[in-house]
């Protein structure tokens, strides 16, 4: 592998699904043979604090820009292009591929041989618009793989591509921490701390954002609640949408049974995923196909746990679960069909272990970081 420089907008300590994409491949890397640019995470005392601690810790130099919002202006290419030739780099991984990408042509002038740039359900969004339609085809034809998430995003994006260019995608999914998320991860202690003791909970894992599909099982409560009456909903996760959420709760009559724990640390997601039986979220698309998912690494994460899973049929989200195996896809934004698989699966125990048992399986053969990394490893 050549020396690389990773672009990137998305990078912790900013939370998120893409973020942590990168940092974990990046953390699989040769540390010695990458450096990050990445943009700052938050304005003023307290972000500048947060994101230069993080970096202090990664075993890469990590370069931040002061922006927040890192884009193909031509300062930041020019920063990039000086980054590559100071530290030697030949290649180029653009963390997400939109709109970053559109600096490839630059870069490769300034001495990069490979150029990859990642897609994610971002991408499949600007594959619908007519003008981002255009640059995907420009970044496509600037870079020398586009990498995509799984058959949705890929199709999507494809079509916005020159046919040369679509046919060098290569797959690059992320993956999942299998030694972080396990089964018996702790899930007792969480229990005890939000005196649930052995009610039957749902958990759901996620930003707050009206995509995620939390409002959809808010509404499912009063179904799930008049089949299995102790039945608790725990919402993990901060964000934009909490105080419509409970809002909705306390309209909808479940706020007793609803939890919001807010954003949690690291370190205490796994034990958060252990405190339930069921994961669910039901996401959906939003703004005409714009606001879709990618994938959906919650749904691995809880698959690892050994925990059955309810999706969202939301642009990718089916791609993360085997249907009838690892638990069940449902129309999202249909509260009807989220509380009827949840109440199938909180009453049979035998369904949830074996829907558990074989998600464990599936992502130790398939959604390994260390299996995915070296397929990286190789485009770069
Ligand atoms: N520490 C912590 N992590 C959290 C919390 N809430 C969510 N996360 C973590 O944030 C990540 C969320 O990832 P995704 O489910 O993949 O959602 P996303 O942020 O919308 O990510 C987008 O890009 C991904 C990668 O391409 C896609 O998989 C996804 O579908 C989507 O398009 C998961 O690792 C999840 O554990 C929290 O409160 N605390």
């Amino acid at each position: 592998m050549d020396k690389t420089l990773v672009v990137t907008n998305d990078f912790p300590p900013r939370p998120g699904g893409i973020q942590a994409f990168l940092h974990n491949m990046a953390l699989r890397l040769d540390p010695s043979g990458i450096v990050v640019y990445a943009s700052t995470w938050k304005r003023g005392q307290e972000g500048a604090e947060a994101t230069a601690r993080f970096d202090a810790e990664q075993p890469f130099p990590v370069v931040r820009d002061r922006t927040t919002m890192l884009l193909p202006t031509p300062r930041v290419t020019r920063r990039a292009a000086d980054l590559l030739r100071e530290h030697g780099c030949t290649s180029v991984w653009f963390g997400a591929a939109a709109p970053l990408g559109l600096m490839a042509p630059a870069l490769r002038r300034a001495g990069a041989r490979r150029l990859v740039g990642t897609t994610h359900g971002h991408e499949a969004g600007w594959a619908q618009l007519p003008a981002s339609r255009q640059l995907l085809r420009r970044i496509g034809e600037g870079t020398d793989t586009l990498t995509y998430l799984g058959e949705y995003t890929r199709s999507r994006i494809a079509s916005a591509l020159t046919d040369e260019a679509a046919a060098r995608m290569v797959q690059l999914p992320p993956g999942v921490d299998e030694k972080t998320f396990h089964p018996g991860s702790g899930g007792d202690e969480v229990r005890a701390r939000l005196g649930l003791a052995d009610r039957p909970v749902v958990v759901c894992v996620s930003r707050l954002v009206p995509r995620k599909g939390q409002d959809t099982l808010i509404l499912a409560m009063p179904r799930i609640l008049a089949a299995v009456p102790d039945a608790v909903l725990l919402i993990v996760g901060g964000g934009p949408y909490e105080d419509d959420l409970r809002k909705l709760a306390a309209e909808t009559g479940v706020a007793g049974a609803v939890r919001f724990t807010g954003a949690v640390p690291w370190e205490e997601l796994p034990a958060h995923y252990g405190a339930g039986d069921v994961f669910a979220m039901p996401c959906r698309t939003r703004r005409g196909g714009l606001d879709v998912e990618g994938l959906g690494i919650v749904y691995l994460e809880a698959s690892a746990t050994g925990l059955p899973v309810v999706a969202g049929d939301s642009g990718g989200a089916p791609d993360a679960v085997l249907e009838g195996e690892t638990g069940y896809v449902v129309k999202g934004g249909s509260p009807a069909q989220a509380a009827d698989r949840i109440v199938t699966l909180l009453r049979d125990p035998e369904l949830r272990a074996r829907m558990g048992a074989r998600g464990r399986q599936w992502v130790e053969e398939k959604w390994r970081w260390d299996l995915l990394a070296e397929r990286l490893k190789e485009l770069l």
